[in-house]
């Protein structure tokens, strides 16, 4: 990438030698020798970094600086100073200069500043870039809306991205979309271009749980070796999603109860209090209603959270959507694994509109890319799925119920598994389990957890490679 700059400096000698050495470094260099000058050539060239001389006749460094942010805010300033004081850096910096560097004859100072200015912009740039990719992908016109549950359900979508302050509950059975829809509240309001973190909080460690989520100051406990920006600052001005919300440890509940509240936090090992401006949003499969009767959930926390909830419905209550999103998830397919398949046929059409999807949305994307892994011709036909998803057929009369007369059939949530006496270990046994369930749950790590009976950080634990 080719960086502009604009080099301001009243010395000629040192203005000439400066842009000499600059344009050897690869960036395209405009010079001004004033501040005068450098605001009428701002109007025609558009550098991407600003350098100013601190010290000019007329107009000073600062005089630029603060007139260059009111029509462009966002243009990178780096001030050179050959004797600066602190004074000046700080008004430098409470103007928005990017950085503050000494004028050197090897312009040892300048070149660091550059470096980190253009790394900054490359960043920039590469978010932008995702930002709108995201907000493309998460547009509320794309989502697949075809079924009356979800038609309702979009309604109240399209509310809460308008409300870009209220809190939000997904619930929901697992493989639903609650992220998903998250994303999109988020991608759809007012807080797009702001991040939006998702906390996944089976997965945090527990003993980090606090740090990741409020940051830490440098040497607050073992390993904190500098200063580092929680979840939760990073989502400044955007949203903060939790996933499994139900599985945050209590005493980090009442921690979040007051950030909500007051919208202001604390590091770990610090004292000062920093305001944030986030919108909260979580999901669960959990019924968190139970999990505060049980008290393993602060039922001041679920109240505040509960401000909204939105129900995401399980695929068999959305069976309308289910061929328009097979085939999203088959062009996607087709195109990243660069597959020729281009459409579904009809007894893959068949197949799935009886489906019972207990994994859901998440299922059906796992099931077409895999299907579509398989598939050499065109057209996606039944035989491309694997032959036990018939077991989980609904009976026409009635596609939303369990499977019924399935006697005569292997029970299909059973898990057979041999054991070789004197070649198998325990633990064998237990990685045979664990990898037979997750691939049944669609790699799911959740539902294959919660088929096993243990949390999902126990599952990540105490699974293997697979080999
Ligand atoms: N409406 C949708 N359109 C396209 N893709 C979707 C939709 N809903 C969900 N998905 C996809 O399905 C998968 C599962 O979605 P998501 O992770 O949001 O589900 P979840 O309900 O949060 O799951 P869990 O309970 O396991 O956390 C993701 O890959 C997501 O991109």
């Amino acid at each position: 990438m080719t960086w502009h700059l604009l080099l301001v400096e009243d010395e000629e000698s040192v203005r000439e030698a400066f842009a000499l050495r600059l344009t050897d470094h690869g960036y395209v260099v405009q010079t001004a020798g004033s501040g005068e000058e450098a605001l009428a050539l701002l109007r025609a060239f558009e550098p991407d970094i600003l350098v100013l001389d601190l010290v000019m006749p007329n107009l000073s460094g600062l005089d630029v600086l603060a007139r260059v942010k009111q029509t462009s805010p966002n243009l990178l300033v780096i001030l050179l100073t050959a004797r600066g004081t602190v004074k000046d850096a700080v008004e430098a910096t409470k103007l928005g200069a990017f950085d503050f560097v000494a004028k050197s004859i090897d312009m040892e100072d300048l070149n660091h500043a550059l470096a980190r200015a253009t790394e900054f912009l490359t960043l920039q740039r590469q978010v932008r870039l995702q930002t709108g990719q995201e907000t493309e992908r998460y547009a509320l016109d794309r989502l697949v809306a075809k079924s009356p549950a979800t038609q309702a359900f979009l309604s109240q979508i399209r509310e809460l991205a308008k409300n870009d302050r209220v809190t939000v509950l997904l619930q929901g059975e697992t493989g639903t979309g609650k992220q998903y829809m998250g994303r999109v509240i988020h991608f759809n309001g007012a807080r797009a271009h702001k991040p939006c973190v998702e906390v996944d909080c089976p997965s945090i460690p527990r003993d980090l749980f606090e740090s990741e989520l409020f940051g830490h100051e440098k040497g607050s406990f073992t390993g904190a070796a500098g200063r580092k920006s929680g979840l939760i600052e990073m989502a400044d001005g955007g949203t903060v999603l939790f996933d499994e919300i139900g599985d945050l440890p209590l005493p980090l509940q009442a921690k979040l109860l007051r950030v909500i509240e007051e919208r202001t936090f604390r590091r770990v090992g610090g004292s000062a209090i920093i305001p944030v401006d986030v919108r909260f949003m979580a999901a669960t499969n959990r019924n968190l209603r139970d999990a505060v009767a049980k008290g393993e959930f602060r039922e001041d926390l679920y109240f505040r959270l509960n401000v909204v909830t939105l129900t995401v419905p399980a695929l068999r209550e959305r069976r309308d959507d289910v061929i328009p999103l097979a085939e999203q998830f088959l062009a996607r397919s087709a195109l990243t694994l660069r597959k020729p398949v281009r459409s579904l046929g009809e007894s893959a059409k068949a197949l799935l509109t009886q489906y019972r999807f207990p994994g859901n949305v998440r299922e059906l994307s796992n099931l077409i890319e895999r299907a579509v892994l398989f598939c050499s011709g065109e057209t996606l036909e039944a035989s491309h799925f694997p032959a036990d998803l018939s077991g989980h057929l609904a009976p026409a009369a009635d596609r939303t119920s369990a499977v019924s007369g399935s006697e005569a059939r292997p029970d299909p949530d059973a898990v057979t598994i041999s054991f070789r006496v004197g070649e198998q270990s325990l633990s064998d046994l237990e990685d045979r389990i664990i990898i037979e369930v997750l691939q049944r749950s669609g790699g799911n790590k959740t539902l294959a957890a919660k088929h096993l009976g243990i949390t999902r950080w126990m599952l990540d634990r105490r699974r293997k490679p697979q080999k």
